[in-house]
């Protein structure tokens, strides 16, 4: 595969992608033709009314399912090109990921969760990187905590440090804050803030609350498959607002 490298700075970028699931009469046609192009360090909001594509969206720009045309570029690499194989050793190595559920491994600690990833991919730990990271998630003093011995936000810290620690190209954030109490939440997202800023880590949140939406540079609203505007550090009630004029949310 030939690899052609996009403008230095940009970290993801999708070009005219559209999804269809299925064919003939049963084809949903769930994504119709979305540009996006995000510059490292930025940290944006996707958010959307009930179908409007936000969940493929997410899954098409962090390579978990495939588009039907167009480009998706994370990093130098168009991943829209790779083989299914290629595909998953290229996610597992440049892109970082956080879910509702935090999906840590039980019997491990904190800090061996955190540095999961670089087992896996065979990379050595650097420690002063490994320290710096442990620090900005606020982990230093549960390093050898099991998941079982923390709370729900220390949890989502530990899978931010451990979607983070690889440098990946981009971490996508699917609803991360969703089961966490506001005040909590709070600092989940001011901690994925920090991570853009701080560790120059480009994050991709898909949300359904205009709350944690408002604590990134730029929301971006999806409606029937395309992206139909953005909004730039606003307000809870300004997206808010936003999504009333897009229809049922
Ligand atoms: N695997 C699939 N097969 C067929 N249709 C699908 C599939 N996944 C999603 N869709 C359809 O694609 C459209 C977009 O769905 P998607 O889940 O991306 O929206 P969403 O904005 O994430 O919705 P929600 O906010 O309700 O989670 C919907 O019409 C949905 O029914």
């Amino acid at each position: 595969m030939t690899e052609v490298r996009v403008q230095s700075g940009t970290a993801l970028r999708l070009d005219s992608v559209t999804k269809t699931y299925g064919s003939g009469a049963a084809a949903v046609t769930a994504l119709r033709g979305v540009d996006l192009h995000l510059t490292r360090g930025s940290f944006t909001a996707v958010m959307g009314p009930s179908g409007s594509g936000k969940s493929t969206f997410l899954h098409c720009a962090a390579g978990l399912d495939r588009p039907t045309s167009g480009s998706v570029w994370l990093g130098g690499t168009d991943i829209s090109r790779l083989k299914p194989k290629a595909l998953t050793r290229f996610r597992r190595d440049h892109v970082g990921f956080v879910f509702q559920a935090y999906n840590l491994l039980p019997a491990l600690t904190a800090l061996q969760n955190v540095t999961l990833p670089l087992l896996l991919a065979g990379e050595s730990v650097d420690p002063a990187w490994l320290d710096f990271v442990v620090d900005a998630v606020g982990l230093t003093d549960l390093r050898g905590r099991r998941p079982a011995e923390m709370s729900g936000g220390q949890q989502q810290r530990v899978a931010i440090a451990r979607a983070v620690v690889t440098r990946p190209d981009a971490v996508f954030a699917d609803e991360p804050t969703g089961a966490l109490d506001s005040r909590t939440g709070r600092q989940v997202l001011d901690l994925l803030r920090r991570t853009a800023t701080d560790l120059d880590q480009t994050v991709v949140m898909v949300t359904h609350d205009p709350v944690a939406a408002a604590h990134a540079d730029r929301v971006v609203f999806l409606a029937d498959g395309v992206f139909v505007g953005h909004l730039d550090r606003p307000t809870p009630q300004q997206v808010a607002d936003h999504m009333t004029h897009l229809g049922e949310w």
